[in-house]
């Protein structure tokens, strides 16, 4: 299903743990901060709404989306966290880069995922232009930070 046929700011608290006792982190893109921002705040306060204590949220920035898999490993290792919820915006330019940032990025947190036991949401938005970005931050299609803030309550809840 596509993003526009979908809300990404829609949640069902009934469905979702208490987030009261977890842990956050949150690496955060410096790269279009605009957009960053807002995946940011519709991060925070899903997880506030469910419960999380706002002393619970560590934020940490980083330079660009290539540099989330170092952030987000660094904060596994060095923080007692539940969960860390990786925030980036890549919108493509006029080259390739674009494909080795948003490709490097998504195998760097699944790999996270794989190699620890901590569960890493990739909350990037990878798109073709500043519009499409806008749209999925917060503007007509809801927030992707919200959308990341849940999974990472539901990831950090498994098995407990
Ligand atoms: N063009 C974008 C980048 N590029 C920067 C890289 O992520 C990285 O910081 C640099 O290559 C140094 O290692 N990053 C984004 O997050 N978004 C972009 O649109
Ligand atoms: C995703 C990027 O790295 C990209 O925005 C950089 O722009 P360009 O491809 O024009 O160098």
């Amino acid at each position: 299903m596509a993003t526009a046929n979908k809300n990404l700011s829609v949640y069902d608290k009934a469905t979702i743990p208490n987030a009261r006792n977890f842990r956050f982190g949150i690496v955060v893109s410096e790269w279009n901060h605009e957009i960053t921002e807002a995946l940011y705040d519709g991060a925070q306060e899903a997880l506030l709404d469910c419960g999380a204590d706002e002393a619970n949220i560590i934020r940490w920035n980083v330079p660009g989306s290539f540099e989330l898999t170092y952030g987000a490993k660094k904060m596994i290792t060095s923080r007692n966290v539940d969960a860390v919820i990786a925030i980036g915006s890549v919108i493509q330019g006029e080259t390739k880069h674009f494909d080795f940032v948003c490709n490097a990025t998504a195998q760097g947190i699944k790999d996270l995922n794989v190699h620890f036991d901590t569960p890493v949401i990739f909350c990037v938005l990878t798109d073709d232009t500043m519009q499409q970005a806008i749209d999925r931050s917060g503007g007509k299609h809801g927030n992707k930070g919200t959308e990341a803030a849940i999974a990472a309550i539901k990831m950090a809840a498994l098995g407990k």
